[in-house]
This record gives C-alpha cells, sequence and structure tokens, in this order.
C-alpha cells in the first residue's frame, strides 16, 4: 500500500477555482477528514481524486503512480478509489446481495466474497431484502460494502452520514471508522461536522475558498489552530484583545500566558487573545491574590448534561463563556475568581 499524495493541485468546477493549490500527503491505512464550510471545495477535491474533475495545475497520485496532472487524467475505474456517496444511492430492483454483487466480478468465489462484504458491514442477515426495505443506516452500509468490494487502495467517503438522524449517525460513523481502520483501507471522509471530523480522523484537512488552512491531528486542530480563522471555525473560542508583552497578553482575565501564531508581535502591540472555553477555570484559592486572576459574577448557564457553558460579567467590563464539568456548578449570580489554566494563543488583530 502507498500514500496518496496530492502536490500543489488546483482543481476548477464549473467556472469557479474551487481547489487552489492544495498539497497533502495522505498515508497509507490513514483516515483524514476534510472539513470546511459548504463550497470551500470539499467535494471538488474529492472529485479530483477520483478522476471525476481534471487538475489544472500540479498532480495527484499513489506512491509512484501519477493519477492526474494537468492533460492527463487516469479514468475512475482505473484508479483503484472507491466512493461512497452521501445518498446511498443503490439499484432499487436489486437484492442486498445483488447490489454489493454489481462490484465483485464474476467468477469463482463470488458468492462467497458477497456474503463476507455483507457480514463485514453487518448485513449478513439481511441479503435479500429489497433497498425499499432498509433503513438509511443501513443503505449506507451497502454503499460502504459496494465501494469495498473491488479492494480500493483508498476509499473516498462524500459525507456519508449527512442524511442520518443524530443518533444512527454517531453509532454508524464510530463502526465505519472502525472497519476501516480494521480493513487498513485508506480513507478520505469530507464533513462539515466538526465533531465527526475530530472524534473520527487521525488527521483533519481544514479547507477554506479552496485553500488548505490547515492539516495536522485534531488535537493540533483544537489546540493549536494555524490561523484565528481555524480557531474560531472548529470549536466555541473566547476572543479578548490586550497588550503583548514578553509572552503575556494583559486583558480583561488578568496578565494571560499566551503563544503568538504565526507572527512576532513586540512589547506593547494590541493583539488579539483567544481561548477556548474550558481553558478558563474558576480559581477561588486565588481570592486572596489580587495580581492574579480576574472577578466575574455568573450571569447565564446553560446545562448540556455532562457539562455546562457559563456566561460570566468580567468585572472589567466584559462577558466570556467557560465551559465546565456539571458537576458542583455555582450557581446564576454568583461572584467568581477566574484564571486561564494553559497558555492562550494570540493573534494578530484582524485590520
Ligand atoms: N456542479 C457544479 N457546477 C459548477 N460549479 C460548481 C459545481 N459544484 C460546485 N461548484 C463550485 O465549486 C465550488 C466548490 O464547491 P464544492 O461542492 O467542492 O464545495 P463543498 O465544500 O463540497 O461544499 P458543500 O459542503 O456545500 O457540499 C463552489 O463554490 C461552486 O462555485
Amino acid at each position: 500500500m502507498s500514500d496518496l499524495v496530492v502536490s500543489g493541485a488546483s482543481v476548477i468546477h464549473g467556472s469557479t477555482l474551487a481547489v487552489d493549490d492544495v498539497s497533502m500527503t495522505i498515508r497509507s491505512g490513514e483516515l483524514v477528514a476534510v472539513l470546511g464550510p459548504s463550497g470551500c471545495g470539499k467535494t471538488s477535491l474529492l472529485l479530483a481524486i477520483a478522476g471525476l474533475l481534471p487538475v489544472r495545475e500540479g498532480s495527484i497520485a499513489i506512491g509512484s503512480r501519477e493519477l492526474s496532472r494537468p492533460g492527463r487524467v487516469v479514468p475512475p475505474e482505473k484508479r483503484g478509489i472507491g466512493w461512497v456517496p452521501q445518498e446511498a444511492s443503490l439499484f432499487p430492483h436489486l437484492s442486498v446481495a445483488e447490489n454489493i454483487g454489481f462490484a465483485v466480478p464474476r467468477g469463482r468465489g463470488r458468492a462467497a466474497r458477497i456474503r463476507e462484504l455483507a457480514e463485514l458491514v453487518g448485513l449478513g442477515a439481511l441479503t435479500n431484502r429489497a433497498p425499499n426495505q432498509l433503513s438509511g443506516g443501513q443503505a449506507q452500509r451497502v454503499a460502504l460494502a459496494r465501494a469495498l468490494a473491488p479492494r480500493p487502495e483508498v476509499l473516498l467517503l462524500d459525507e456519508p452520514f449527512a442524511a442520518l438522524d443524530t443518533q444512527l449517525r454517531t453509532g454508524l460513523r464510530r463502526e465505519v471508522a472502525e472497519l476501516l481502520r480494521a480493513q487498513g483501507t485508506t480513507s478520505i471522509l469530507v464533513t462539515h461536522d466538526q465533531e465527526e471530523a475530530l472524534t473520527l480522523a487521525d488527521r483533519v484537512a481544514v479547507l477554506r475558498d479552496g485553500h488548505l488552512e490547515q492539516f495536522g491531528t485534531p488535537e493540533e486542530i483544537y489546540q493549536q489552530p494555524a490561523s484565528d480563522w481555524v480557531a474560531r471555525f472548529v470549536g466555541d473560542v473566547v476572543e479578548l484583545d490586550g497588550a503583548w508583552r514578553g509572552g503575556r497578553v494583559t486583558c480583561a482575565l488578568g496578565a494571560v500566558e499566551a503563544a503568538a501564531v504565526g507572527f512576532t508581535p513586540a512589547d506593547g502591540d494590541t493583539v488579539r487573545l483567544m481561548l477556548r472555553p474550558e481553558w478558563i477555570v474558576p480559581r477561588p484559592d486565588l481570592l486572596a491574590h489580587a495580581a492574579a486572576g480576574a472577578d466575574a459574577r455568573v450571569a447565564s448557564i446553560s446545562y448540556a448534561g455532562h457539562d455546562a457553558m457559563l456566561s460570566c460579567d468580567l468585572t472589567a467590563g466584559l462577558t466570556v463563556r467557560m465551559r465546565m464539568a456539571a458537576v458542583d456548578l455555582p450557581a446564576v449570580g454568583e461572584d467568581l475568581r477566574l484564571a486561564v489554566q494553559r497558555p492562550g494563543l494570540a493573534y494578530p488583530v484582524p485590520a
């Protein structure tokens, strides 16, 4: 098995430059999520990898096997790449087994291979069913089995769980990720659901307006966003402007330790401090230390079962949100001393 290498690829979709100079190496067996807002080029990137759109610049290859470059496209059926679409789009007049079998070559062992694939996706008992007798989740399992049938080197999944209800989606996507890992299939999952991307993928590619903003592990994307845009797009952020001095930002939350991302501020510069809401914590032990932390009053609490989001009015005049485990929550109106429990991220203030 080889890596999938996308190298400086640009793709025109209609009249739009949908993918703009994207480079990424997807390691053999890796599950990569492509995340981004609507229209950022996720599907266009997948179509180019599948051979359904040409590249205008750059190249796409699996190992040393070049699949796309300007003026040359290896046809989809010769690329060794499988596709699971958003809607299962099964043949309505064929049974589950026949739908899966559509992609299994004729010959000896065909029936056994169909049975193996049906069992792999948990449909061993439903092989004689017609598509209209399947739930949405079961239909997606058939589409997955059909895509895996020719043993593709790379599997592309275009929002395969988007049409399913929340509970089914959570269960099925975990199962599918485990199955793909067990098979060692290199997979690219397009999604606009950040939770899906962060929980399932080995690495996440964040696209914006056709550009690759960041490609990293879920922890890197969440804890060290490469830009303020990624910080805002993936997860919740608390934003405070303050003065930079020697690795600290003096703002309404006090003097908060921070790392500058992608620029080098000078002492005295105004920077934008970004924090995740769970990085802000109540610190009753700091009440006696006037220099540390910031005084706040709980303005509202949004309870979510396992945790809660608190809006706190700072004495200094701003409101910040903090997320905490929903155990012994403070009450609305309670006074707290807040501090930041890990270094924040500093970005330039937008012009
Ligand atoms: N069928 C099409 N014909 C012409 N242009 C298209 C077509 N589909 C997409 N585009 C253009 O390509 C750009 C990228 O679209 P693409 O579908 O790749 O984005 P996406 O990130 O997958 O969006 P979504 O999350 O909404 O599916 C769009 O802004 C649009 O202008």
